[in-house]
């Protein structure tokens, strides 16, 4: 393998999120982190526009534009725009003569053909050799657990449309599952709440924050309120309202219980001197969604076991994927793995 020492060669680590793609490359660490957007002229369908700069558009909603969200629930939902995005977003973060050696975290519930899709959109993006390695297992390298050692590790990791969790040890996965169920789901259930209960229907970007400031998964000390506006069901007038935290945390009641549910099969499941690690050292929660305010707290009166959040959640599986990408000889079982046999234009 002489590719191997070239200079030219990269080693990148992407997370292609149902939210947010964010890139690693090797010696520079995170690059970018963008929204999983892409819009094109409706006009000519040409693209004119990728990651905040296509959100933007979206605020603007000009008619002209349309708004493109490739990925559902961690896995490509349209490849032809997927492909477009990421081979856009990979030119400004490589030169375009490098030789690029990609890896890309799927969900444990991807299917091959969704892995496939996914392996091509990485040599159409333009890497030479395209790799993916579990989403649950790039989260645990990036949040630095000790996958090697023989002790039972486990992580969990809440994306935007999906929950991947895993028990690795040894350098290798002793269990995972996924679940498509994500933070996005907490916004779903604030949306649902309001359209139901003050007959208001308001932006998605609204609901998020809604969430971040005032979201909890434990009951909150202080319920303090969230105002903002938004259309009357009935009417179309625009309307001011007052949300509580308590209400916020009420309706999240629901996605996270089934997040939680997820969890305790796999305790339960997990072998048993595995097991009597992870009540020892504990979970850790990666991934944007578990920001959410208690969510370490919640796991941990529900579980019954130390829960702590990583540093930088978010940001654990994309950095996960590029030491995975560094360290692949010795994670043989955990990745999988192609060069690029013939070479096609992006
Ligand atoms: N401080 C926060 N509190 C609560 N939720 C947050 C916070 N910050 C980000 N999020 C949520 O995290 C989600 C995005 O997380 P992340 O980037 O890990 O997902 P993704 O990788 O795009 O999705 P997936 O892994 O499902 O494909 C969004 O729904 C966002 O609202």
């Amino acid at each position: 393998m002489g590719s191997m020492f070239s200079p030219l060669t990269k080693n990148i680590g992407i997370d292609l999120g149902t939210c947010t793609t964010q890139v690693f490359v090797e010696g520079r660490g995170i690059v970018m982190s963008e929204p999983s957007i892409l819009a094109t002229d409706e006009r000519n369908r040409k693209t004119i526009a990728v990651g905040h700069a296509a959100e933007q558009l979206l605020a603007k909603s000009p008619e002209t534009v349309k708004i493109h969200r490739p990925l559902l629930n961690g896995v490509i939902a349209d490849y032809n725009v997927t492909r477009t995005m990421l081979g856009y977003l990979l030119s400004k973060c490589v030169r375009s003569v490098q030789r690029l050696r990609i890896m890309v975290g799927v969900p444990a519930a991807a299917s091959n053909v969704e892995k496939r899709a996914v392996m091509e959109a990485i040599f159409q993006a333009g890497a030479k050799e395209a790799y993916l390695i579990e989403t649950a297992a790039a989260a645990a390298i990036g949040a630095g657990l000790p996958v090697y050692d023989p002790v039972g590790n486990m992580v969990i990791d809440i994306g935007g449309g999906t929950t991947n969790i895993a028990i690795i040890s040894l350098g290798g996965i002793v269990l995972s599952r996924s679940i498509h169920l994500g933070s996005l789901d907490f916004d779903d259930a604030i949306k649902e709440y309001i359209r139901q209960q003050y007959a208001i229907v308001t932006e998605d970007s609204t609901l998020e924050e809604m969430k971040i400031h005032n979201g909890s998964a434990v009951l909150p000390l202080e319920d303090r309120g969230y105002y903002f506006t938004g259309r009357g069901i009935d009417d179309g007038l625009q309307q001011e309202v007052g949300v509580k935290s308590s209400e916020i945390y009420r309706v999240m009641g629901k996605p996270l219980v089934k997040i939680l549910d997820l969890a305790q099969d796999v305790l339960r499941e997990t072998p048993p001197e595995l097991a009597a690690d992870i009540m020892e050292r504990g979970i850790v929660l990666t991934g944007g969604g578990s920001m959410l305010h208690g969510m370490d707290q919640l796991f941990s009166q529900e579980l019954g076991v130390p829960v702590v959040l990583a540093a930088e959640p978010e940001l654990a599986v994309a950095r996960g994927t590029g030491k995975a990408l560094h360290d692949r000889e010795k994670l043989g079982a955990l990745i999988e793995g192609a060069e690029r046999i013939y070479r096609r234009r992006f």
